[in-house]
This record gives structure tokens, C-alpha cells and sequence, in this order.
């Protein structure tokens, strides 16, 4: 290929980068674009060529622009600009995170003649590295993933698809046995999506017969049938812009699977009675604790229906499969129940716990909770024992059914919350009440001792007090509670 041929396919080769480009004169004005700046700033060539560059508004040029001398951009000094992160304003006011490359554009004299400028749109990258740290934020927090507890790999390969379901429209279906988190993962998945702002509307299929559960689905018109007395909205309907979660889809009779279907294709509902299409914009979240595929093959479930809502598919694991979430999970339990109950319980015994490791768990999770609202009932002493946990499961363990002849020592092998809150109190008593000691003494931040002290309610009080005409340092905690 020449030069000439070269040139001739050189606009070609400029429209087809993905980085958006950009030529502006010796004073900022723009002289050309390439395709790819218009997708990203949503102006088009028009708009752009001949205006000034801080039509842009990039945050980094407002910063060193510069207001003195010949040089209104401290680029014109001969400051090159490389791979530096800025932030635009897009035409419609949006925000385009860039990656940006600048440099001068000389004349054979070497005279500048303008400027040339790349970016690389990471808008995406960083929504998602936002994304990323909220999750990890969420991950760290006592309420685990929106709610949901868990940290073996397991569950944590749960709370991605979680949140990749929760980044798009498309339909989804939440698998797994009774009391796995089903619905708590629907509701992270509302929670945690754009439509978080607009309802949540759950409807158990198998609590209706199969035409109270269509007037309940898509609502009814006045005289539908006996005792509609007047016209209803149904769930659809009123789940509009947000979540509808069709719990125990699998009961879903084979009449109102066709009307479901129907609404997943072409999005418009119709209430019972009445032939006006209703157009609603609601994402569907599905979930069953039975084998769709049997049920295809028996005939009970359509299979078009089953491509449809099978989208996204998130399996929640049963209990005995993440059995090392159960000690994270026990204590959860053990703090939530605990706080309501106002026992003077301390915590779970070491064989309590082995007990509960043992079990394989049939209930799952809910199963486990409500192993410790049996607990909290039963247990009068300071620390729960294997026989005040539900007889199946000290059985089970083969654990001591009877109370110990010795009490054991009032400690808490599991409570992670308590004993951060003694460490705490003790690196603060040894550093006589300094935040910074403390937190070199426990090997995390001022800001770490401080949050912790907020959240454990301590205070650290120092008060020097006269004894017999000498001083006495007088250190004390005031402690509000353990969290
Ligand atoms: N990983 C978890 N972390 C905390 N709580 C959980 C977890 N999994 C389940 N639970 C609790 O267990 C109980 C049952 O959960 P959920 O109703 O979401 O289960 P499900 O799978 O929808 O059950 P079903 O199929 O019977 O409707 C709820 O109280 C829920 O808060």
C-alpha cells in the first residue's frame, strides 16, 4: 500500500478504534472527531467541530486549565497528558469515567499547530469496580448479603449471580430446597437492582385455587364473575416498574401458565373479564423447590414456559453442602433471637455446636433458625447445650442429652461480635483510653477503634479526681449494650 492508499483509508481506520479521538486547535477548538467521541459523548460532529473542547467539561482541563499567559491549558506548556482518569459530562448530562492521552501537534517548524486527544470510555469498569466494593461492603456488614449469611465459596458464587441477575432485566429462577433463602435471595435481587426504588410484589402460587389465582395475578373487572362487585388491579399490575416473585411456580396450573407466557412475550396483561391489553413493565422472579424438568416430563409444567422463565438460573445449595457457614449462621441466629428474647444466655457451648455441625440439616436454614427459637425457649442456663437444641438434632449428634454436672466457664467460642468487643475494652484499658495506641495494639485504623466503639456503645471516660490533696487518674467504660 502507499502513502496515497494509505491516506485514503486513514478516516476509515480513525471511525473504526473504539477509543474516541479528538483534534483541537492552538486555542481548544475542536477541528475533527471520530465516530467513536460521538457514541461517547453523545454529541454529534455537528455539535462538536468548531466549539470550544470545555463543551466537554472534563474535570481534569477545569483543573489545570490555566488563566494566565498565551497558554490557556498547561498541554500548550508541553505538558503531555497520559493515561490519566477524568470524568465528562455527556450530552445528556450522564457522567463518561475516561482514561485520557493528550499531546501537542507540531507544524515542520515545530510552530504547535493544536492538540490531539484520546479516551478510553471506563464508565462500565467502574460502575463495576463501584458495584464490586458495595458488595464487599455488604459481605462485610453483620447482615451479611442483603440479609443473606454465608461465606464459603459456595454461597459467595451465589451473591455474584445475585448480582449479575440484579444488573439486568431478564427473567429469573431461584432452585433449591425449602428454607434454602429462596425468597431472600428474590428480595437481594430487587434490592440490590435499578428497580429498587419501585415494589417488590411476591405472590405464592400454590396458596390459591386456579381462578382466584388469575383475578389475584391480573386483577378482575366489576361482574368477571360471582362476587367481583367491583374492578381490582391485580400483582402485575401493581408491581409495575418493579419485581414481581411468583413463589412455588411449579404449582402454577397449566391455564394460567398459557396467560403467563403470554405476559413474558408481550409484556401487556388483561384482566379477568375484560379484553383491554394493559401494557406493564415488571421483571419476573421465579422460584421452586420442585424438579421442573420432571414436571415437564409428567406434562403439569409447559415447556415454553420453562424456557422462558428459566433465564437465569441461581441454584441455592441445602445446608449440608456449606457446612462451614453454619457456625456464622448460628451466631446470626443466636444474636437476632437473642436480642428479642432478653435471656441472660451467653452463648452456644463448643458441643452445642458440634451438635449442630453434625445434623444434616433437612429444613435447611430455616431449620437452623428455628433450632434457636427452640433453643432460646428451652435453655435456663448461661450457655446453650446440646439438649436444649430440637431432640432430632441432639440426637442426632449423639451429644449429652443431659445437663452437665459442672457449669462451664461463661465464654462465647462463637461469638464473633462479643469478643471483638473485649478486645476492644481491653486495648483501650491497656492504652488508658488512647484511640491510636489501641488500634496499633489490635492492628487496625484509629477510624476502625473509633467505628467499633460507636457500634459497642463504649466511651471511654478519663477523670482525674483529688484523693487526700494527691491526683488520681480515674479510668472508666461506659458500656450501652453489646452492639
Ligand atoms: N443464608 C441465609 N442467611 C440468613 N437467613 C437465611 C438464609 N437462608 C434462609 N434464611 C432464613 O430462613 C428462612 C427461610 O428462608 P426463605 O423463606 O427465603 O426460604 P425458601 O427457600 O424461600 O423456602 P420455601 O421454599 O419453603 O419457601 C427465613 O427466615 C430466612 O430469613
Amino acid at each position: 500500500m502507499n502513502a496515497h492508499e494509505v491516506d485514503r483509508y486513514w478516516k476509515t481506520v480513525v471511525n473504526t478504534i473504539r477509543d474516541g479521538l479528538m483534534i483541537v486547535d492552538e486555542r481548544g477548538v475542536i477541528v475533527a472527531i471520530n465516530d467513536a467521541l460521538e457514541r461517547i459523548t453523545g454529541y454529534s460532529r455537528a455539535e462538536l467541530i468548531g466549539n470550544d473542547c470545555s463543551v466537554l467539561h472534563c474535570d481534569i482541563c477545569e483543573n489545570i486549565r490555566c488563566n494566565d499567559g498565551p497558554q490557556w491549558c498547561t498541554l500548550f506548556k508541553g505538558k503531555p497528558v497520559k493515561a490519566r482518569q477524568c470524568i465528562f459530562v455527556r450530552k445528556d448530562g450522564s457522567l463518561v469515567h475516561a482514561l485520557k492521552n493528550a499531546c501537542l501537534l507540531r507544524d515542520d517548524q515545530g510552530e504547535v499547530m493544536g492538540a490531539v486527544e484520546t479516551i478510553t470510555d471506563i464508565t462500565e469498569l467502574i460502575e463495576k469496580e463501584n458495584q464490586l466494593a458495595a458488595y464487599a461492603q455488604q459481605l462485610r456488614s453483620d447482615d451479611g448479603f442483603h440479609g443473606i449469611i454465608g461465606s464459603t465459596p459456595a454461597m459467595r458464587r451465589v451473591f455474584e449471580l445475585i448480582a449479575n441477575a440484579a444488573r439486568s432485566d431478564a427473567p429469573v429462577i431461584i432452585l433449591g430446597e425449602s428454607g434454602t433463602g429462596k425468597e431472600l435471595a428474590a428480595r437481594a435481587i430487587h434490592q440490590s437492582g435499578d428497580r429498587s426504588d419501585k415494589p417488590f410484589v411476591k405472590v405464592n402460587c400454590a396458596a390459591f385455587t386456579e381462578s382466584l389465582l388469575e383475578s389475584e395475578l391480573f386483577g378482575h373487572v366489576k361482574g368477571a364473575y360471582t362476587g367481583a362487585y367491583r374492578d381490582r388491579m391485580g400483582r402485575f399490575e401493581s408491581a409495575d416498574g418493579g419485581d414481581i416473585f411468583l413463589d412455588e411456580i411449579g404449582d402454577l396450573p397449566l391455564a394460567t401458565q398459557i396467560k403467563l407466557l403470554r405476559v413474558l412475550e408481550e409484556k401487556i396483561i388483561e384482566r379477568v373479564g375484560d379484553a383491554t391489553p394493559i401494557p406493564v413493565n415488571v421483571r419476573v422472579i421465579t422460584a421452586t423447590n420442585r424438579n421442573l424438568t420432571e414436571l415437564i416430563a409428567r406434562g403439569t409444567f409447559r415447556e415454553d414456559l420453562f424456557f422462558r422463565i428459566n433465564v437465569i438460573p441461581i441454584h441455592l445449595p441445602p445446608l449440608r453442602a456449606h457446612k462451614e457457614d453454619i457456625p456464622l449462621l448460628a451466631d446470626a441466629f443466636f444474636h437476632r433471637i437473642g436480642l428479642k428474647n432478653r435471656k441472660p444466655i451467653h452463648g452456644i457451648s463448643n458441643d452445642a455446636m458440634a451438635a449442630l455441625m453434625a445434623y444434616h440439616w433437612p429444613g435447611n436454614v430455616r431449620e437452623l433458625k428455628s433450632a434457636f427459637e427452640y433453643a432460646f425457649v428451652t435453655c435456663q442456663e448461661a450457655m446453650i447445650q446440646p439438649h436444649h437444641l430440637p431432640p432430632d438434632i441432639h440426637a442426632n449428634a449423639g451429644a449429652p442429652t443431659t445437663p452437665q454436672p459442672k457449669p462451664e466457664p461463661v465464654r462465647k467460642p462463637f461469638d464473633r461480635q462479643e469478643i471483638q468487643r473485649l478486645e476492644l475494652l481491653e486495648a483501650l484499658e491497656a492504652s488508658d483510653g488512647n484511640q491510636s495506641k489501641a488500634a496499633e495494639r489490635l492492628g487496625v485504623t484509629r477510624v476502625t477503634v473509633w467505628n467499633r466503639m460507636r457500634r459497642f456503645g463504649v466511651q471511654y471516660k478519663r477523670t482525674i479526681a483529688q484523693v487526700d490533696g494527691g491526683e488520681e487518674r480515674v479510668s472508666a467504660f461506659d458500656r450501652r449494650g453489646t452492639r
